[in-house]
């Protein structure tokens, strides 16, 4: 069927969702202070693919000031999950703005759950690839309080960190399970130095071109 019939708005929504489900994407999961956002910079640099992180995108919305941001930061502060429609709604939006230069999406701190991975997959498309970046609670815990001193987050306190690791093994880690059945994981060692880690982490990239 042709798009004829079809108004011209409509036609633009349709070319947009085909464009993402074509768009390369690649999942980014691993704990609390496990290096997702440091990794995903140097592929950012080297690959030039479009970083998304639901927490920056989620932190946004907080420094705002909007009543909705007011509500996310509640959440954020007790480190629990915020509700699946929020965050999916503005991935899939910041990833439509994108979807005429991008050359790739690295969708950083989501799925949280299995639930987000399926819901992802209905809206937008399939991951080719997903960067499970793994490092022990002990360092996840250290490099966070760390980060702590000057990230301003309120989510980097003992209280609340202890909170996010888990909810993490909880909820997360079962996102791996989900996906590695696909034989989509990577496994990357973020104990080691960041730039042995982004050694592995270019491999599992470059197999994807
Ligand atoms: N491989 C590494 N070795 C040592 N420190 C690291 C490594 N990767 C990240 N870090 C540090 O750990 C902290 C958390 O990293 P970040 O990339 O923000 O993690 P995430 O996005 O997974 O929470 C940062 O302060 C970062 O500089
Ligand atoms: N996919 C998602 N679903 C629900 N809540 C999310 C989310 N991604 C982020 N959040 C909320 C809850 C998290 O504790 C908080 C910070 O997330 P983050 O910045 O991804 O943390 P980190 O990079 O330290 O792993 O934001
Ligand atoms: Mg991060």
């Amino acid at each position: 069927m042709g798009l004829g019939c079809l108004s011209k708005s409509a036609v633009a929504v349709l070319k947009t969702d085909d464009k993402l489900k074509d768009a390369k994407i690649v999942f980014v999961v691993g704990g609390p202070g496990s290096g997702k956002g440091t990794q995903c910079e140097k592929i950012v640099a080297k690959y030039g693919y479009t970083h998304l992180s639901s927490g920056d995108l989620l932190r946004a919305e907080v420094a705002s000031g909007s009543e909705r941001g007011k509500q996310l930061q509640a959440i954020m502060q007790k480190g629990e999950l915020v509700p699946l429609d929020t965050v999916l709604d503005m991935i899939k939006e910041a990833m439509i703005a994108k979807a005429d230069v991008s050359k790739g999406y690295l969708i950083d701190g989501y799925p949280r759950e299995v639930k987000q991975g399926e819901e992802f997959e209905k809206k937008i498309g399939a991951p080719a690839l997903l960067l499970y970046v793994d490092a022990k609670a002990e360092t996840m815990v250290k490099r966070l309080m760390k980060r702590g001193e000057t990230s301003g987050r309120a989510d980097d306190n003992e209280e609340t960190i202890k909170k996010r690791l888990d909810l993490y093994y909880k909820a997360t880690e079962p996102v791996i399970a989900y996906y590695e059945k696909r034989g989509i994981v990577r496994k990357i060692n973020s104990e080691l130095p960041v730039d042995e880690v982004f050694a592995i982490v270019e491999k599992a990239i470059d197999e994807l071109k």
